[in-house]
């Protein structure tokens, strides 16, 4: 069976956590620390704050930029359930906008269409790694005076106009679950501009804890630390910052041999004409997260149909990107809301496995797969001369 996606560990990784297990400092540590200063350098960020995954981080990210209850938050509905899930840890309602077709990205004009007196936020997600419009949305942002805050969970190593994400605004979420393109297992990682951010994200990390465990460990006067606030606990381990830190290493390359493979699905299937490809437009840089392919409804076969056909085949794919608002605990959340593109994507699309490494014979096999089930007969045959020359 070809999986849909695996994370791409090694001895290295294995050997960081083994190491940090027997250093006797296992969370919240030395390797946290190195970890949160490479991420910020590699992203260009001035900070960045670990955490126990994108959830954790953009719950977070909703208290520092001071959204409550009362609040709407503007968010593509089409995302994985953290996303709009972030916006009511905190109370606040999530106010979901359509996406573009095709960068199934958040759509400005919707969005702006769908601000009112109590926007707050937008929370822009870079959908399976291709970057949101930031700049589009910065000066929407700027001028209704609204925060912007990004849902880059599946985009480390992605970049928008020659600058990688993490970089561009003021509250940046990343996620390393092992469906992403780098992983520590769970983890998560907030990158910031701003030092008051920053200092309040450790705060809330760590329970409000003004003088954290390590400070203390290392004094040699006493110190009795205060709980300056409600905080939680939503600490990333030293074994995971191990392992984070050599998967931050083989993150270029690792995106580069995604690229590649996502080119030669690219290639192939450039010219069928029942359906469309993702599209990566001038100054934006994906990391192919996921590949994902829309039908027309000219496509000889169903989306489910094809699914079936293409696991029977020993293929794993997923369907497109859920849309949040169709989920049961969203029911109250706007029930009438229109969002005819989110949900033709969510129906109608495909993703199919790209991992690295992906064996060349497994590539071209789910290309042969995917080309047998997509193409009417004749096509195929048509096809199958051209190659022949
Ligand atoms: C595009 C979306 O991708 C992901 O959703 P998804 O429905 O495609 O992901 P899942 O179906 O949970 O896929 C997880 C796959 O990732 C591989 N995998 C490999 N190792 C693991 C693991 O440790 N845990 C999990 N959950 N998955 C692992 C397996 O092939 C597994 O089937 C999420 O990461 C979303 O946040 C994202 N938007
Ligand atoms: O939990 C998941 O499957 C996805 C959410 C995620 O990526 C995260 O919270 O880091």
């Amino acid at each position: 069976m070809i999986p849909i996606a695996k994370p791409y560990l090694t001895e290295e990784e294995a050997q960081a956590a083994y190491d940090t297990i027997l250093s006797g400092w296992i969370t919240q540590g030395p390797k946290v620390q190195e970890f949160e200063e490479k991420f910020a350098a590699y992203t260009g960020a001035k900070y960045a704050v670990a955490v126990s995954n994108c959830t954790t981080a953009l719950h977070l990210a909703m208290i520092v930029a001071s959204i409550g209850p009362g609040d709407e938050v503007i968010c593509p509905s089409m995302s994985y359930i953290a996303t709009a899930n972030a916006i009511r840890y905190v109370g606040a309602t999530p106010v979901f906008a359509e996406v573009e077709p095709d960068t199934y990205n958040l759509d400005a004009a919707d969005a702006e269409a769908r601000i009112t007196d109590r926007t707050k936020a937008i929370l822009l997600v870079h959908q399976i790694g291709m970057p949101a419009d930031i700049d589009t949305f910065k000066d929407l942002c700027s001028k209704y005076n609204l925060k912007l805050i990004e849902d880059a969970a599946c985009a480390a190593g992605s970049a928008y106009k020659g600058a990688k994400i993490g970089s561009h605004s003021e509250l940046v979420c990343f996620s390393f679950h092992p469906r992403k393109v780098i992983s520590t297992g769970d983890g998560g990682m907030i990158t910031t501009n701003r030092e008051d951010y920053y200092d309040r994200l450790k705060l809330l990390r760590q329970h409000g804890m003004s003088v954290n465990d390590r400070v203390r460990h290392e004094a040699n006067r006493i110190i009795f630390e205060d709980h300056v606030e409600l905080g939680y606990n939503y600490r990333m381990t030293d074994i995971q910052a191990a392992v984070g830190i050599k998967q931050l290493e083989k993150l270029d390359w690792i995106v580069e041999e995604r690229r590649k493979i996502a080119a030669a699905f690219n290639q192939a299937f450039n010219g069928i004409d029942s359906i469309r490809l993702p599209q990566e437009h001038e100054g934006y840089f994906s990391n192919y997260q996921s590949y994902s392919i829309y039908l027309k409804d000219t496509a000889a076969v169903s989306r489910n149909t094809l699914m079936q056909k293409l696991l029977d085949r020993g293929v794993a794919t997923r369907r497109g990107i859920m849309n949040t608002h169709r989920e049961t605990a969203y029911k109250n959340y706007a029930p009438d809301v229109s969002l005819p593109v989110s949900m033709e994507l969510q129906d109608n699309s495909i993703i199919l496995p790209l991992y690295v490494p992906m064996k060349p014979e497994d590539i071209n096999y789910v290309i042969d797969c995917f080309k047998k089930e997509i193409l009417p007969v004749a096509q195929i045959k048509l096809c199958y001369r051209k190659e022949q020359g």
